[in-house]
Formats: C-alpha cells, sequence, structure tokens
C-alpha cells in the first residue's frame, strides 16, 4: 500500500478508507475465528486438566511476534485476554457474593467521578453522553480503556446518573457526596459495552 500524502486529494481519503475499512473487516473476521479456536483450546485444556491462563505459551507468541511498540503490546495483552475470557468459567461463589453486596462510597466529588469512571468503563466500552462530562470521570473512564462519544445511546446496558435514583440508574452520584452501586454492576457475569450517562 503506497499512498501519495503529498499529491492529496479528496479521493485519497475515500481511497485510504477503503483501505482501512477492509482491514476492520479482516480483524472481526479473525476476532470471531479465534473465538472458535479458544473455545476448542478450552476444551483440550479441560481434558488435559490444563490451566486456562499460559504465561510460557504468552511468551512463545511474544517471541515470535518481534518489536512491539507498547501500544501495540497493550491490544495485544487485550486479545490475550479475549482468548482467555472465551475459555474461562465464572466462579460460582465468587459471583452470589458479589451479587448480595450493595455498595456506596462517599467522598469528594471529583473523586467519586474518577472512580464511576473506572467502574463503569471496560477497554473498548462505549460512554455515551449529550452533556459535557465530568473531567475526573472521563480521566477514569479512559484510562480504563472506554471510548467516549458525544451522543445519546438509545438502548445502554448500564446507566449513570446524577441523582438517587437507584432504580433506573446502575450507578448514581448524589449531591451530598455519595455514590451508590447497584450490586448488579459487581457480577461477575454482568457485561456491558454500552453506557450511558445522563
Ligand atoms: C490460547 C491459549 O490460551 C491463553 C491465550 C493465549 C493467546 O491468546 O495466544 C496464550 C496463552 C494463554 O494464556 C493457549 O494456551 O494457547
Amino acid at each position: 500500500m503506497i499512498y501519495f500524502i503529498r499529491d492529496a486529494t479528496s479521493g485519497l481519503l475515500e481511497k485510504v478508507r477503503k483501505d482501512i475499512l477492509q482491514n476492520t473487516m479482516e480483524l472481526v473476521r479473525l476476532f470471531k475465528e479465534r473465538e472458535e479456536l479458544s473455545r476448542i483450546i478450552a476444551s483440550v485444556k479441560e481434558k488435559e486438566n490444563f490451566e486456562i491462563r499460559d504465561r510460557r505459551r504468552e511468551e512463545i507468541v511474544l517471541n515470535k511476534l518481534g518489536n512491539l511498540s507498547p501500544r501495540q503490546r497493550s491490544i495485544l495483552n487485550m486479545i490475550f485476554e479475549f482468548s482467555i475470557s472465551c475459555q474461562d468459567k465464572v466462579d460460582e461463589t465468587l459471583e452470589v457474593y458479589l451479587s448480595e453486596r450493595c455498595l456506596q462510597l462517599s467522598g469528594e466529588n471529583s473523586i467519586l467521578e474518577y472512580v464511576a469512571g473506572l467502574l463503569s468503563s471496560r477497554p473498548g466500552s462505549e460512554i455515551y453522553s449529550s452533556r459535557e462530562l465530568d473531567s475526573a470521570f472521563v480521566l477514569g473512564a479512559v484510562r480504563n480503556g472506554a471510548h467516549i462519544i458525544n451522543d445519546s445511546c438509545d438502548s445502554p446496558d448500564l446507566r449513570i446518573g446524577h441523582s438517587r435514583d437507584k432504580e433506573i440508574y446502575h450507578i448514581s452520584l448524589d449531591d451530598s457526596g455519595t455514590m451508590s452501586l447497584n450490586p448488579v454492576i459487581l457480577q461477575v457475569n454482568f457485561s456491558f459495552t454500552r453506557v450511558q450517562v445522563d
């Protein structure tokens, strides 16, 4: 792929976008294939009584890949965790324990915002809001790998609000400096990718 930026015309953007879309489609196909492969590996490991997480194997993979920049390495780490999560079974004792615990935190507002950002994010999750988000919240969310989207979401998996209404919100922050967590978000199985901040 060779692009001559100095001769850039509007056609160039279109061409590179076509190529990057092709790249995205290949990545998605490969993710799906990886899910399948990981499940096969999981069943072999279960039969042989092997651990799911295998650092020795990861080191062999890393050696094969040569030098990676820190950004590339962090993506690879996410890919490792992706295949591990396709293999892992949920610990049921932990699941019951976590689902029974309701949690309240109190403290200074921007610290609570930061913690709410951390708790409501996963690598690659989407945080929607039509209003300007608190900068401490954004810092926590982005540190955990979330993507911020300046729009609202019609069907979020998780909702955050600045009110005491715990019926609607999974995480609520009120004016008196208290953050309440609905225990559902602590459940091991509770997965979310779309978060709405009201
Ligand atoms: C896929 C495996 O399981 C895990 C995931 C790995 C990967 O994504 O490459 C490597 C080692 C393990 O931590 C494996 O053991 O081969």
